[in-house]
């Protein structure tokens, strides 16, 4: 254990087994937030939750190669950790007068997570990796399609390393969150079970709403502004969709906001290209046919999801809206 902040430090996957068998034998509940580190308020906010609902929290600070195709920004990834620790020590939660902090940060190396080597290049990956099949394929799976992988292989040893009471992520990453909960169903993961993976809401600018993500610290001044186009055309499609609209108005209306913003920004010398707008099934991620609209809710179809990703010059974000309660379904 290394004490390079007041937060007791896990450096290791015997260290946080360690620590996780000392948790077992006290009985006490552990909460877990996987990061990739440059913390922001989204962050933070999954942080206290855990801390509100668990009587320990753990959080993991680990940049998953095999999450990142090999074009991807692996390389330039924000790394942030004297300030990540920072932030985490000013977190605290009082449950029955008892003030509650972060218990500990898991701060694996890559070797230690991939014993057997990691290469971005799925063709040469050697060792056991965990796939979500049928289901991957759609949305972020579509424009990445090894990112879920390299996500539910790193987060399956995380929860086998850690064995977590509850596990928070961010409904930002939706299809990743709603994938890992299937992933939790399907395996039988005991820690955590499916019930016990949440999704927190998005975390956003309080003055335009922006999608709070640690890659916005690529953003330049100038593409800054129009980064929030992807939120407002998503709002323009829910309120369409909220009036009734069929499937592919809500898209037109959506890409029509893309394409204002898409003219005001190149006035300005700013690039920016529009990966993809959909509305799709929560369960499924298979996309909505043209005739599904408000009516599915009424039906017991469930919520939609309202999702896309531009790219603003070199940087792609993300952002969603679910039409529905997502948190009733798995
Ligand atoms: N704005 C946000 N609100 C709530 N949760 C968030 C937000 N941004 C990220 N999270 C969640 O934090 C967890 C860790 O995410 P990660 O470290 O990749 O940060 P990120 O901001 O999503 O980074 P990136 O820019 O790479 O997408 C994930 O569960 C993610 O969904
Ligand atoms: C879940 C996760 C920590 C796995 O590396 C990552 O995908 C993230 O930060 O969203
Ligand atoms: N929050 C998702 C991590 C990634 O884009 O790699």
């Amino acid at each position: 254990m290394s004490t390079l902040s007041s937060i007791p430090i896990l450096d290791s996957v015997v260290s946080c087994r360690a620590w996780r068998n000392k948790a077992f034998d006290e009985k006490k509940s552990v909460g877990f937030v996987p990061t990739m580190g440059a913390l922001h308020a989204g962050h933070l906010s999954l942080v206290r939750r855990s801390l509100a609902e668990n009587d320990l929290t753990v959080v993991s600070i680990f940049v998953n190669p095999a999450q990142f195709a090999p074009h991807e920004d692996l390389r330039t990834y924000p790394r942030t950790l004297p300030q990540d620790l920072e932030r985490l020590e000013t977190q605290r939660v009082t449950v029955a007068n008892v003030e509650r902090t972060p218990s500990a940060v898991f701060l694996p190396a890559v070797p230690d997570m991939y014993p057997s080597g990691i290469n971005q290049d799925v063709s040469l990956q050697k060792g056991a990796f965990v796939e979500i099949t049928g289901y991957s394929h759609r949305m972020e799976g579509a424009s990445r399609p090894t990112f879920f992988r390299g996500v539910a292989t790193v987060v399956t040893k995380l929860f086998n390393i850690v064995q977590p009471t509850n596990a928070y992520f961010g409904q930002k990453d939706i299809q990743q969150a709603l994938l890992l909960r299937r992933m939790c169903r399907d395996l039988f993961f005991a820690y955590p079970a499916a019930d016990r993976v949440h999704i927190v809401p998005t975390e956003r600018d309080p003055v335009d709403g922006l999608a709070l993500s640690s890659r916005n610290v690529y953003l330049s001044a100038d593409e800054r502004p129009f980064a929030v186009a992807l939120y407002r055309a998503l709002q323009a499609a829910e309120s369409a969709w909220i009036q009734g609209a069929t499937k592919q108005e809500c898209i037109a209306m959506a890409l029509a906001v893309v394409e204002h913003s898409k003219t005001q920004a190149a006035a300005k010398g700013v690039d920016m290209k529009l990966d993809y707008i959909e509305i799709n099934d929560s369960e499924t991620f298979e996309i909505l046919n043209d005739g599904e609209h408000k009516q599915s809710e009424s039906l017991g179809k469930g919520p939609v999801i309202l999702s896309g990703a531009v790219w603003m010059g070199k940087t792609r974000l993300i952002d969603n809206i679910v039409i529905g309660d997502h948190t009733s379904r798995v």
